[in-house]
């Protein structure tokens, strides 16, 4: 029995103007499943992410979401976590403001699930639940937009360049804070980055983006260890050697 997908994105055409930026992309995630996405800047990542998220419309092409109990199956975790938040909120509110604009449960119970949720990311609500973005550590921001992320109980996590604005050293920790996440609830992963070092961290497996195209996909150790087309091969030159997932905790 194959598993059902989350995401299917099949022949995928969007533009600008007279310019196509992504041309034929086919993608698809399976329940329960972390798939990575890379290429360089300009290849149209963000692009792929803003028409997921129905922000630009494609022109040809199909984009299916399999929903399941979820009101907003698919949430995104940004590159920047510091400025994706509120300045002005706390963390609690930050993350509970969903459940507010939702108009579920009581004051009292939105704050309680976001305790919940923020200890779940790893941020003790005793000492983070009123803190302001401005005062947090990057990979903190990034753990609290997580958590807000996940109050919609989405069953697909769309991470755009996750940890690129994080020190090597807390990208680990965030990465492995998102594959937890993965194991304990099941949840979908589709991470896009321009390093392959975080793709193979976190993605069982990876299509490569080039000029709005995919040159190649497959399972993240095998597009690593035999890279067939030379556009993979010049991206993992560039990618710095980081270990792999677990290892380095
Ligand atoms: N609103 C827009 N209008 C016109 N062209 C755009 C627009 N947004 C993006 N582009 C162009 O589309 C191409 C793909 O951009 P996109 O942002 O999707 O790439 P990316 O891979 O995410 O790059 P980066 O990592 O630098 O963000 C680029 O050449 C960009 O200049």
């Amino acid at each position: 029995m194959t598993t059902p997908d989350v995401l299917t994105v099949d022949n995928l055409v969007v533009g600008y103007g007279e310019r196509v930026v992504l041309d034929g992309v086919s993608l698809s995630v399976p329940a329960g499943g972390s798939v990575g996405l890379v290429g360089e800047s300009g290849s149209g990542k963000s692009t792929f992410a803003r028409a997921i998220l129905g922000l630009q419309k494609p022109r040809s092409g199909s984009i299916e979401i399999a929903g399941g109990e979820a009101d907003h199956p698919v949430q995104m975790v940004f590159q920047d976590p510091i400025s994706s938040l509120n300045p002005h909120r706390s963390t609690l509110d930050i993350v509970a403001e969903p459940l507010a604009i939702r108009g579920e449960g009581t004051r009292r119970q939105r704050r309680d699930t976001a305790r919940e949720l923020l200890a779940r990311v790893g941020l003790d609500p005793h000492r983070f639940g009123d803190a302001r973005p401005a005062t947090l550590s990057g990979g903190q921001a990034q753990r609290v937009a997580i958590a807000r992320a996940l109050v919609a109980r989405p069953t697909l996590l769309l991470c755009d360049e996750p940890v690129s604005s994080l020190d090597v050293s807390v990208q680990a920790r965030v990465l492995n804070l998102l594959a937890d996440l993965r194991e304990e609830t099941g949840l979908s992963l589709l991470v896009i980055s321009h390093d392959l070092a975080v793709v193979r961290m976190i993605a069982d497996s990876v299509s490569v983006l080039s000029e709005g195209r995919i040159v190649e996909s497959g399972d993240t150790e095998q597009v690593i260890s035999n890279p067939r087309h030379p556009y993979t091969r010049q991206l993992l030159d560039a990618a710095p050697r980081l270990p792999r997932l677990k290892e380095n905790q």
